[in-house]
């Protein structure tokens, strides 16, 4: 049975602006849920809350018990004085032995393709490099949940399809849950076996889409998906 996590009836305000005023959300676990919604609506503070960063005024958090979140950003931030394998290496968990945790990274590297780069820093790597490597390194985590914020933004569109291709492949290897917040509805249909349209403050659930078919696979241009990426664009309150 496929476990969920729950965001139950939380409000959260700053200012005296509701970002969520009784606010209920369910994540499957297993499976790459997309959020969109409009600039501003609180997809970031819904991230920070899920990663417990910002505590909600009121609420719960139902299934987050001893459960841990890493983080992808638009920027990768990496630890410029460490290489990639270091950066990776260094968010490994401990009980592994050195050799185990040597194997780890260097599948890691493998399969978001670096090799030959495992010993360049950050500022030897061109951007599309160091997202990549913010994407190994946050699966090296033993993080229960991934949570991503916008990590295809500002990338251009071969880039985008080609880490949503090394994406998908390291989540094929590891099935992890990941909340993936986008602007982008093609990255949506692209990723998202689940895919939740979030309104203006105060955030409502306008649209809510299913796609059973692998992620990153996808031809998102494909007729089958003109009916979902239509609705997905009226609950954003855009004409495509
Ligand atoms: N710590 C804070 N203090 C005050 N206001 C905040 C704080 N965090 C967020 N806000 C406000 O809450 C609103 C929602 O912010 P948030 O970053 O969650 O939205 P978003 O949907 O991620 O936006 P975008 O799509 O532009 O990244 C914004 O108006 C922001 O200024």
């Amino acid at each position: 049975m496929t476990m969920e996590l729950q965001i139950k009836n939380i409000s959260k305000s700053f200012n005296r602006n509701f970002l969520f005023d009784g606010f209920t959300v369910d994540f499957k676990e297993g499976i790459i849920t997309c959020i969109l919604g409009p600039s501003g609506c609180g997809k970031t503070t819904l991230l920070n809350i899920l990663g417990k960063i910002v505590s909600p005024d009121s609420g719960v958090l139902i299934g987050f018990e001893g459960k841990s979140a890493s983080y992808i950003f638009q920027e990768p931030r990496l630890l410029p004085w460490k290489t990639v394998r270091g950066n990776i290496e260094f968010v490994l968990s401990r009980k592994f032995s050195q050799a185990e945790r040597k194997e780890q990274v260097d599948r890691l590297i493998r399969l978001v393709e670096l090799d030959g780069f495992a010993d360049h820093y950050p500022s030897q790597l061109s951007g599309g490099m160091r997202q990549r490597v913010s994407i190994a390194r946050a699966f090296a985590s033993p993080s229960d949940v991934i949570l991503m914020d916008e990590p295809l933004s500002g990338l251009d569109i071969a880039l985008k399809r080609n880490i949503i291709q090394w994406f998908s492949q390291i989540w094929e290897a590891d099935k992890r849950t990941v909340i993936f917040v986008t602007h982008d509805v093609d990255e949506a249909l692209s990723l998202g076996e689940e895919i939740i349209v979030l309104s203006q403050a105060p955030v409502q659930i306008v649209a809510h889409e299913s796609i059973n078919e692998p992620a990153g696979k996808r031809d998102v241009q494909a007729p089958r998906f003109a009916e979902i990426r239509k609705t997905l664009f009226n609950a954003l309150g855009k004409t495509d």
